[in-house]
């Protein structure tokens, strides 16, 4: 194009409203969709409209428009083998066509969500999918759909990457030339520009970023990982953490470069974890019922931004990490679905080759010989046998210190809560409101384990301790009552055998420890999370809730840091942004944690001598009526429902009371001080994940969580110790500046190369990847390359009536962006209105450096 001079154009715009779901057409795209509309009616060669169509089945359809009357359109539909056959190729692959008419009622003003294609309208697949010309969620699917067939498991959307679980492992994008790959365009090059340019999207680059910003800013870093179960989320944390491992040796590493103790044992601490906190479950083998935040602490130099630049060696090192694990899935410690297995270290102990050496008894016992235990359809998790797998565990637990008499320890306490899955009751034969213990040779075996007198035991099991007023009682408890308490008993022992385990990891892996003492608050620190996603089952009970409540205030922040980047992108482009309005989830989190919120009702519940679960539903109902996100479930008057972020979710309340109060009953918590087992006599009322003080605590953990709990009055709720870890640790992740991955599940099966849409889709909803490209947009959700525009609009152009201020002298990008203004500025024009309220002109594209938006 030649040189052409003119009035500059302002890039001023009028930001409108952003919608995080922006399903066609508000206002601005119909001015926009008049613009392209007559723009390719008036092209000699018209291009084939490649469309989506809605599915019942498939949820979207590719298709082809051949043309539309005032209410249908006409439109062509290829036809594929299966659902995972259906691509976006322009009917290539189809195994024949069908023609339908859709009624244009199916799509918001008639308009129908494009397919993803290039500048030159060919179909195509966008790594980055900020970049899709056209926003939904077909788009969306599809783009992710053709990656994941193409062993390309990541695929960016602006600053997060989504991660699609291939559910095979794709070997030579892991390797260490990979990772070094990565760590050295995006941390020790000094490229110009955004170096995610320069390399296909990867959690390595996560990772990466993360360790330079907090090498190169000096700020802390966290990695929110977060998905359903099965999507990925563990093996996702491990690949981020081996990978920062590998950064943090510098731009010279190698494989022969050493990893320090420290560092290795921070690299086996995860599948030590898993022994003890993950299970087989019908979505996932190894699914960690328990949630983590490991912050990795890093020794970063005394000069350490000079040294950085000069890229010559790390002065950013790891020196450390510490774990603090949240609402461990107690419950399945004592019950599982036939399908799924309880927590592995129980069946590995006892595939172990010399389980006898923990306790004699165990010699000739089988997984059915413990009642908790049972039967399982599986010895071999992850390809590894489970008497493999112990052998594993026994060998990092050593290296954690934990050996000699500490691992016997450990081990014992896990053959407790066994045992006492084996131990019976039986109705009095004098009285049916107390019990007799009905498995006399297991009871004895079970206090000959634990070192606490049968006499002592059998009281504490069978009876329990009322305190009214200042008068102490003891009450026989019928058989039912008196498993209660057993089980309670189990679910106790085992969670804080699992603390004290965290505990001794941390101790074997913190910096405070291992590096230097005193000097805490001076590390830096990328905080990984790993964490349940939401999920809404047939029957969600209280710990549903627990999890859906943490997902609503992990997708609060995640909505504020979306935002908050946004205004960042604006600001370097010199694009005013008048009022951006997003939609947020404060009302469902204001009804579950507010003053008067379901939470608050239901710890009051547990405080009443009466509680019921029906009088907490109706206090709550009653309390929240304004809220609107809540409602009653007509066809019961145990269930409610909670319209989330994600989708709504019912709610049966059975049990909410007393899963709340789960408190040890005293006569046990007395009987376990006697035993010989240390996790039992000294560590059951110890919920800390630390044995020393943790970097910079919040108020809520200084103050050790909600009032209530310290209180003495009371014994504090599940929920309210739950609360008070998690204020905790979203102030820590407050601190810090996190990176998002989102995982999905793509199918229920957990097979390679299948990806089932509706599952999928609804994932994609749930993260909110929609309306993450949607805020990444905002005001301008379309966009298109500067030069791309030159190239395809030039026609419109009458340079005479509108010059170009691009000069020969001026860098292609930069002429480019002249060029197109100016064409734009022509071609535009007979589509801008003039605003009836404050008579402004409202503007329908904008240029900015690189890019058209519009
Ligand atoms: N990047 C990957 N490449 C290949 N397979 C993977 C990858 N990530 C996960 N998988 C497979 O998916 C399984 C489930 O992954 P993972 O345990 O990390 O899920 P999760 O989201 O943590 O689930 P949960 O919430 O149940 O713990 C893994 O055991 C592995 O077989």
């Amino acid at each position: 194009m030649s040189d052409r001079k003119g009035p500059a154009k302002s890039q001023e715009t009028s930001a409108s409203r952003v919608r995080l779901y922006p399903l066609y057409l508000t206002a601005h795209e119909r001015r926009v969709s008049r613009f392209f509309g007559e723009y390719d009616s008036s092209m000699t060669e018209r291009k084939t409209e490649y469309c989506f169509i809605r599915d019942p089945e498939f949820v979207w359809l590719p298709a082809i428009k051949e043309g539309n009357n005032d209410t249908h359109a006409q439109v062509k539909v290829p036809q594929y083998k299966d659902e995972q056959s259906i691509v976006c190729d322009g009917g290539k692959t189809a195994k024949g066509w069908k023609e339908v008419e859709v009624p244009l009622t199916d799509f918001r003003k008639g308009v129908f969500p494009m397919q993803n294609v290039d500048a030159s309208g060919d179909l195509k697949a966008f790594p980055d999918m900020v970049n899709l010309t056209f926003l939904h969620d077909a788009g969306i699917l599809y783009n992710l759909k053709d990656r994941h067939r193409n062993g390309k498991p990541y695929t960016r959307i602006g600053d997060i990457i989504i991660a699609v679980n291939p559910f095979q492992w794709f070997n030579e994008i892991y390797t260490e030339q990979v990772r070094s790959h990565y760590a050295r365009v995006l941390v020790w090059e000094n490229t110009e520009g955004d170096p995610r340019r320069q390399v296909e999207p990867h959690v390595y680059e996560t990772s990466a970023l993360s360790y330079k910003s907090l090498a190169f800013d000096g700020g802390d870093q966290s990695i929110l990982v977060l998905g359903k179960s099965g999507a990925g989320k563990t093996e996702t944390v491990k690949i981020c953490m081996k990978h920062i491992a590998s950064c943090q040796q510098g731009p010279h590493a190698s494989s022969s470069s050493k990893m320090s103790p420290v560092v290795q044992r921070i690299l086996k601490s995860i599948p030590l974890l898993e022994a003890f906190g993950n299970a087989k479950t019908v979505r996932n083998d190894n699914s960690s019922r328990v949630g983590k935040y490991i912050q990795l602490q890093f020794d970063k130099g005394d000069n350490c931004q000079q040294e950085f630049y000069s890229r010559e060696k790390a002065t950013c090192v790891l020196v450390g990490s510490k774990c603090e694990t949240f609402l461990l899935e107690k419950n399945r410690v004592v019950s599982h679905e036939a399908a799924e297995r309880t927590f592995h270290i129980f069946y590995q102990i006892i595939a172990a080759k010399d389980k006898s050496k923990y306790w004699n008894k165990l010699a000739g016992t089988t997984y059915e010989s413990f009642r908790f235990v049972g039967k399982t359809g599986t010895d071999t998790i992850e390809s590894m046998k489970d008497a493999e797998n112990f052998e594993n565990t026994v060998s990092v637990l050593e290296e954690m210190g934990v050996s000699g008499n500490r691992l016997v320890t450990l081990m014992q306490a896990m053959i407790i809560v066994m045992q006492l899955g084996n131990i019976l009751f039986a109705p009095d034969p004098r009285d049916d409101d107390v019990s007799v213990i009905a498995s006399q040779e297991e009871f004895s075996d079970l206090c000959e384990l634990m070192c606490i007198p049968e006499a002592t035991m059998e009281v504490a099991l069978t009876e329990r301790t009322l305190k009214i007023r200042n008068e102490t009682y003891k009450v026989p408890s019928n058989p039912a009552k008196a498993m209660e308490a057993t089980e309670l008993f189990a679910k106790e022992i085992y969670c804080h055998a699992f603390l004290w385990l965290v505990r001794c990891i941390n101790d074997a892996t913190a910096a405070e420890i291992n590096y230097k003492a005193g000097t805490m608050s001076d590390f830096g620190i990328i905080g990984l999370l790993d964490i349940f996603g939401f999920e809404s089952f047939a029957n969600n009970r209280f710990e549903q809730l627990c999890i859906n409540y943490c997902d609503e205030k992990l997708q609060q922040k995640f909505t504020q840091d979306i935002f908050r980047s946004v205004q960042l992108e604006y600001e370097r482009e010199g694009i005013p942004l008048d009022e951006i309005k997003y939609d947020d989830n404060t009302d469902v989190l204001n009804l579950i944690e507010g003053k008067m919120g379901l939470l608050t009702q239901l710890d009051s519940e547990c405080v009443r001598p009466k509680g019921s679960d029906a009088a907490f539903l109706t206090m709550a109902l009653c309390a929240n009526r304004f809220f609107p996100c809540i409602f009653p479930d007509k066809t019961s008057q145990m269930r409610f429902g909670i319209h989330h972020y994600a989708e709504k979710v019912a709610y049966n309340v059975k049990g909410f009371v007393g899963s709340n109060r789960d408190n040890l009953p005293p006569d046990l918590a007395e009987a376990a001080l006697l035993s010989s087992n240390e996790i039992l006599a000294k560590h059951m009322k110890n919920d800390s994940c630390m044995n020393f003080t943790s970097k910079a605590p919040s108020n809520e953990a200084r103050k050790g969580g909600p009032k209530r709990g310290k209180s003495h009055m009371v014994d504090p709720t599940v929920w309210s110790k739950y609360k008070g870890q998690l204020m905790a640790i979203m102030n820590m992740l407050q601190q810090t500046n996190a990176r998002y991955i989102r995982c999905i599940k793509p199918n229920k099966v957990k097979t390679p190369l299948i990806m089932e849409h509706m599952c999928t889709i609804k994932q994609l909803r749930c993260a909110g990847a929609v309306a993450v490209a949607a805020l990444s947009r905002s005001a301008f959700p379309n966009r298109l390359d500067n030069s791309v525009v030159c190239f395809k609009f030039w026609q419109l152009w009458d340079p005479d009536c509108s010059p170009s201020k691009a000069t020969s002298m001026m860098q292609a990008t930069e002429k480019a962006r002249c060029d197109s203004e100016a064409i734009l500025t022509f071609a535009v024009k007979p589509f801008e209105e003039i605003n009836p309220t404050d008579r402004k002109t409202i503007h329908i594209l904008c240029c900015w450096k690189n890019l058209f938006v519009f």
